[in-house]
């Protein structure tokens, strides 16, 4: 029986995860989860799952949840009560699916506390990849990619070695935007950027998808989980998202992963890892889809992305400002406060303004990404 917390569980990934668990109830026993406000969908949780410990974003959260559970579930609050979620006794792994910076404190709890990770929090890797992967290494601690391409890549990298790998070739979807003129993105609207042809997830990741700054950020994840020179991540647009990223090596050997767009075959592997579940998604049928297309990333129309190749350039901080920054920047859009073009200019405004400095603590990571956030809000008057 493996015993899992799961920092996030009432998002897109939470509840997916929460479906592939309650598939192996011989396999899995759910001890801790944190969300953030929705108590309504946490309660039913608690109900269903019946974990020891939970924790909220707040006080209020709180107070909302006690009255819907009474006093089934010990209820925590804050970035403290995920830590303390993440990194539970007797939990034997942890999956880190808290949307944006907020979700770093979960994932370095964990880490912290040697507890396996199946990371879908991206931005963790962004502000302190190589924090969390050396306490991971020093540990013997395993981080096991959720995010697809990067589960795509870590499958791919299965049983080759290293030294021999040319490039990672991360696939990208292209966006709900991706044939839109350059003219028109001025005027897109949140509902527009919020429609993602192929994945449903939650509003952060689906406008970063929509601007490629997804893309970007899952570059320098990449960087940090395989520890690859930047300049050997490459992004290819493939809208059906059915290869879900390539390894190309030395010998002109691509190998790739395929599958359907479904989270719960990425979510699976990382839990059971490195075993595979019997999980009856809907067969991937290539003959129905015909073909599958490639396209080289437009950077005249999405800049975003080729700002996380500067930001590993500038090194330090500077990746966690231009996350902070790229949470401002998608808030204020959703809000109705900047267009979606003005989203990659405040990011680039903020990366020009900061002065990296060398990553030395998960606190100085979340400042800095703080920071980016502030210096977004300020402009956009959030
Ligand atoms: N969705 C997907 O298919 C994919 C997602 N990812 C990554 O996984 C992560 C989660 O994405 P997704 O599930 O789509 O996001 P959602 O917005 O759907 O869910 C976010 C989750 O985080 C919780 N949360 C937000 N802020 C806090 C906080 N301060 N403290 C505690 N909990 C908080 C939310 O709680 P509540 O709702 O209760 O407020 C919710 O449970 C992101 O980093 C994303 O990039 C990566 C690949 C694919
Ligand atoms: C499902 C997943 O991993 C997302 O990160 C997805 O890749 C987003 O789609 P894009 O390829 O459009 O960024
Ligand atoms: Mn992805």
């Amino acid at each position: 029986m493996k015993r899992v917390s799961i920092c996030g569980s009432t998002g897109s990934i939470g509840v997916q995860a929460l479906d592939v668990v309650s598939r192996f109830p011989e396999q899995f026993e759910v001890v801790g989860l944190a969300a953030g406000r929705n108590v309504a969908v946490l309660a039913e949780q608690v109900r269903r799952f019946r974990p020891r410990v939970v924790s909220v974003a707040s006080d209020e959260a709180a107070r909302g949840l006690a009255a819907l559970v009474g006093g089934a579930v010990e209820i925590l609050v804050g970035d403290a009560g995920s830590e303390a979620v993440a990194s539970l006794p007797e939990a034997d792994f942890v999956l880190a699916a808290i949307s944006g910076g907020a979700g770093l404190h979960s994932t370095a709890a964990a880490v912290r506390a040697r507890k396996p990770v199946g990371l879908a929090n991206k931005e963790s890797m962004v502000l302190a990849g190589e924090l969390l992967m050396g306490e991971a290494a020093r540990h013997g601690v395993p981080i096991l990619p959720v995010d697809s391409e990067h589960s795509a890549i870590f499958q791919s990298l299965a049983g080759h070695n290293r030294p021999e790998v040319r490039r990672l070739i991360l696939t990208a979807s292209g966006g709900p935007l991706r044939a839109v003129p350059q003219a028109e993105l001025p005027e897109v609207t949140p509902a527009r950027a919020l429609k993602h042809p192929n994945w449903s997830m939650g509003a952060k990741i689906t406008v970063d998808s929509a601007t490629l700054m997804n893309k970007g950020l899952e570059v320098i994840e990449a960087r940090w989980l395989f520890d690859v020179d930047p300049r050997r991540i490459d992004i290819l647009v493939h809208p059906q998202s059915i290869v879900h990223s390539m390894v190309e090596y030395i010998d002109g050997s691509v190998v790739a992963q395929l599958g359907v767009s479904d989270m719960r075959g990425p979510i699976s592997y990382a839990l059971a890892w490195p075993d595979r579940l019997p999980l009856d998604l809907p067969p991937l049928d290539l003959t129905r889809l015909g073909q599958l297309q490639f396209e080289t990333p437009d950077a005249a129309r999405f800049p975003a992305f080729t700002l996380a190749y500067r930001a590993l350039e500038l090194g330090g901080t500077a990746p966690a400002a231009l996350s902070g920054a790229d949470e401002g920047a998608v808030a204020a859009f959703l809000a109705g406060k900047c267009r979606f073009t003005d989203i990659a200019d405040l990011c680039a405004d903020v990366l020009d303004a900061h002065v990296p400095e060398k990553v030395t603590s998960i606190a100085q990571a979340l400042a800095a990404s703080d920071a980016g956030r502030r210096a977004v809000e300020r402009r956009v008057g959030l």
